[in-house]
């Protein structure tokens, strides 16, 4: 891409950085001749999209080569390593119906469920038999395995079942008393049990919104003076309503989650992962995500895809054949045009994949519409700000673009038709991508898991194991109308998501009119103004216009400052300079609040002009040595950094949490009791304390932390209900089950604004709390 870009001359490549959107017919109609024009151009059209070049392709005999490398694992009892080779020959199998890619994909799912039956992956071995047995219904090693796995499930009747079947397909006599002698101790093992069937199930999707949580609020699209359309509604919102919920128009993984996470659902794969029917990329939890995906296979056809026309034979497929259903109008192949070339995630950004996903989309439902169709796809009805691009990001996105129309139609050929306006249009298409935009947001809890299967942290002697959670970028989606919801550094909603779907619920009471705003990621307590804007302006290309970054709050007068040095002060000494006009900060007294007037007395003297200089306090103007007061405290925060740093804590000696606990000291003298860094090391040391085992030390530093937080977000901010999540392990670690109650009955409230119902599926490791909570506050345990 680099080459092709250096290919252009200055003057064209000038016209292009320098064009606004009103100009985009001209300067796409002018790159495009010239790069139809250019030997390179065709090169790179010809490696994206011809099917012979492509890194994708399917290849039985790579397929049979990793088989064999897994079958001499397995003979060394290698598990792991065999349990690797062998899906990775499933990624290579290819699907042809005919009969020896067949039996090559059965053989597979059976030798990768012996595998996995050795590795004790009970649930995943049955599985992969049931997927042997509808590859390959005939298959009697697939029918035997899956007895012998429904045995280790003590699902003896079914057992019985599937050992009877292999025991009538067996030719060999030897394997046939073998499988007699497993009937034998079955049945025997059969008749002293009483028997509960597990079911066998395909593995489960990360999961819809509950039926039961019907979205009842009504929701306007409106104009807004300084931001747009914006969304409310005409009606009051109580709070942990379900606002809206929507699936994607177009989804892409993340790069770094590619092979770790199903590519529909975005929850991290099984073991017993499968693969995409016609390219070697995605990879699917379960074969219902597969399906969703790709749509519905069935082996009982007899089509075969012809490696040397890939491209056509998908096609066909997508349009003719019932081997992979085509996807119903809601139902969509959704990387099936990228399934023929040179696998072009590999090669595209996130966005020009989205607007090739877009595009696809909407050629292919048209086509099945019977209807011809243009390449510039739909005209999304979204907010661009191609105009305030730079000019270097305006002449990529041409290329790309340049690039992404003629993949497209290459692949497309006869479907479709172009006119003048299709790039200029997929100029403009990218650009909404890039406002508009989202990153799926998966919850992992880290080390809260561990409390699901053994209750050791809570015990009153072992440390605490504090549960701790990490939100991880799973992939970029374009939702249609999620993308009317404007940002506010205070929202009143909250967005979280399951699988892919995007859910937004209110996290308090929204009266009528009152504009709906979520966060795009900076909020009020977390950073300060001038970071907030920093970040908006840069990631998201505005100057946030919302309520609390036009008014002076507590939080961002307090979060990075420093105390002020007359003791019995609590104004604020911060490192910016502090310009109060007539137009910014409020300046009304009775509308502020006791702490708000402690910080910054000053602001509420007079309503002249005022500018209060870097180290200078502003309630009393005392000055503190600022360059001196930075430095020490950075230093101390560091050095209690480093018992983030420590593998293990259980082994810390004595002196280093001492030191940690004079760098605490000395953060206390220099920075504002409500500061961020002073919040931060509370943490840090509460965390230390408890992995050492001192739960009173852990308790008095932890709630001294949830104190600050208090200050700079708001009590029932969901911060705030983690911290509390931390307190009720310490809690319980003390024996004291009644303040861990307390506690955990505050977190749980919180947690339900955020998520209702939804607080189990996203956040399992807070029920498994509730139910120890429950059992040490009755004392039943
Ligand atoms: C996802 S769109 C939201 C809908 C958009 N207002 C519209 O008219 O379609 C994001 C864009 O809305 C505007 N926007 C959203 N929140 C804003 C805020 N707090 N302040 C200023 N502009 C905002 C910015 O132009 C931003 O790029």
């Amino acid at each position: 891409m680099e080459r092709l870009k250096s290919a252009v001359p200055a003057d064209l490549r000038r016209a292009v950085g320098e064009s606004t959107a009103a100009d985009l017919p001209s300067t796409t109609s002018r790159l495009l001749a010239f790069l139809q024009e250019l030997p390179l151009f065709h090169q790179v059209i010809g490696e994206l999209t011809d099917p012979d070049l492509a890194l994708c392709r399917k290849d039985k005999g790579r397929a049979a080569e990793l088989k064999g490398k897994g079958n001499e694992c397995f003979s060394k009892k290698q598990f792991e390593q065999a349990l690797g080779f062998y899906s990775q020959a499933l990624r290579y199998s290819p699907i042809g119906s005919d009969g020896t890619d067949a039996s090559l994909m059965a053989t597979l799912y059976v030798n990768r469920a012996s595998t996995m039956h050795k590795l004790g992956l009970l649930e995943e071995c049955r599985r992969d038999c049931d997927r042997a047995i509808s590859v390959s219904s005939n298959y009697a090693k697939a029918w035997y395995r899956r007895g012998m796995v429904n045995a280790s499930l003590k699902n003896y009747s079914s057992a019985i079942h599937d050992l009877e079947v292999a025991l009538g397909m067996e030719v060999t006599s030897s394997r046939k008393s073998n499988i007699e002698q497993e009937l034998k101790l079955i049945l025997e093992k059969h008749k002293n049990v009483n028997e509960i069937e597990t079911s066998s199930s395909d593995h489960m999707e990360a999961g819809l919104p509950h039926a039961e949580q019907q979205c009842n609020v009504s929701l306007e699209c409106i104009s807004t003076p300084n931001k747009g359309r914006g969304m409310t509604s005409p009606n009051d919102i109580s709070p942990a309503s379900l606002i809206h919920t929507e699936d994607p128009l177009a989804v892409i993984i993340m790069k770094s989650c590619r092979d770790t996470h199903c590519h529909y659902c975005f929850s991290e794969a099984p073991a017993d992962v499968v693969f995409c029917p016609s390219c070697t990329i995605p990879i699917y939890c379960s074969q219902r995500c597969q399906e969703k995906a790709v749509g519905q296979i069935s082996w009982s056809e007899n089509t075969c895809l012809e490696s040397k026309n890939i491209v056509a034979d998908i096609a066909k497929l997508s349009v003719t054949s019932a081997r992979c259903k085509t996807p119903g109008s809601k139902q969509f192949a959704e990387h099936r045009h990228e399934c023929g070339g040179a696998h072009w995630a590999a090669v595209f950004p996130a966005d020009i994949i989205l607007a090739g996903r877009i595009i696809s989309r909407y050629i292919e439902k048209q086509l099945l519409a019977g209807k011809r169709t243009t390449i510039s796809g739909p005209n999304l009805d979204l907010v661009h700000h191609y105009d305030q691009d730079t000019p270097a990001s305006k002449f990529e996105t041409h290329i790309y673009a340049a690039v992404l129309f003629l993949c497209l139609r290459s692949y497309y050929k006869s479907g479709v038709s172009w006119t003048e306006d299709s790039l200029s249009q997929l100029v403009l298409l990218i650009c909404q991508i890039k406002v508009n935009s989202i990153a799926i947001v998966h919850i992992k809890s880290m080390d809260g898991g561990k409390t699901s299967t053994d209750n050791k942290g809570f015990s009153g002697s072992s440390g605490a194991v504090m549960c701790s959670v990490e939100q991880v970028r799973v992939a970029q989606a374009i939702y249609m109308s999620g993308s009317f919801f404007n940002h506010s550094c205070q929202p009143n909603i909250h967005a979280y998501f399951h699988s892919r779907t995007l859910v937004l619920r209110s996290t308090g009471y929204i009266k009528a009119g009152t504009p709906i705003e979520l966060s795009y990621g900076p909020q009020a307590g977390e950073m300060d103004l001038p970071e907030r804007q920093k970040s908006l302006r840069e990631n998201y290309c505005f100057s946030c216009g919302c309520s609390s970054c036009s008014v002076l709050s507590l939080s961002d007068l307090v979060m990075n400052s420093f105390r002020c040095p007359q003791s019995n002060c609590l104004g604020a000494v911060s490192e910016l300079i502090y310009h109060r006009s007539k137009d910014n900060f409020v300046h009304d007294i009775s509308k502020a609040d006791d702490d708000m007037v402690k910080a910054g007395k000053l602001f509420f003297k007079s309503d002249t002009v005022l500018n209060i200089d870097p180290g200078f306090c502003m309630s009393c103007r005392s000055q503190i040595d600022l360059s001196s007061a930075v430095a020490m405290s950075d230093e101390a925060t560091s050095k209690i950094n480093r018992l983030k740093d420590l593998p293990a804590l259980d082994s810390v000696p004595e002196v280093l949490i001492a030191n940690a606990l004079q760098c605490l000291e000395q953060i206390e003298k220099l920075k504002h009791p409500y500061s961020k860094a002073l919040a931060q090391a509370q943490d840090t040391i509460a965390e230390a304390f408890a992995k050492i085992g001192d739960q009173e030390q852990a308790r008095k530093h932890c709630k001294a932390s949830i104190k600050i937080l208090e200050k700079l977000y708001h009590p029932r901010h969901i911060i705030i209900a983690h911290e509390l999540i931390k307190l009720v392990s310490i809690e319980l670690s003390l024996g004291d089950g009644a303040s861990a109650a307390a506690a955990f009955a505050r977190a749980d409230a919180i947690f339900s604004l955020y998520y209702g119902p939804d607080v189990k599926r996203i956040l399992p490791y807070v029920d498994v709390l509730r139910r120890t909570v429950s059992e040490r506050s009755t004392g039943s345990c």
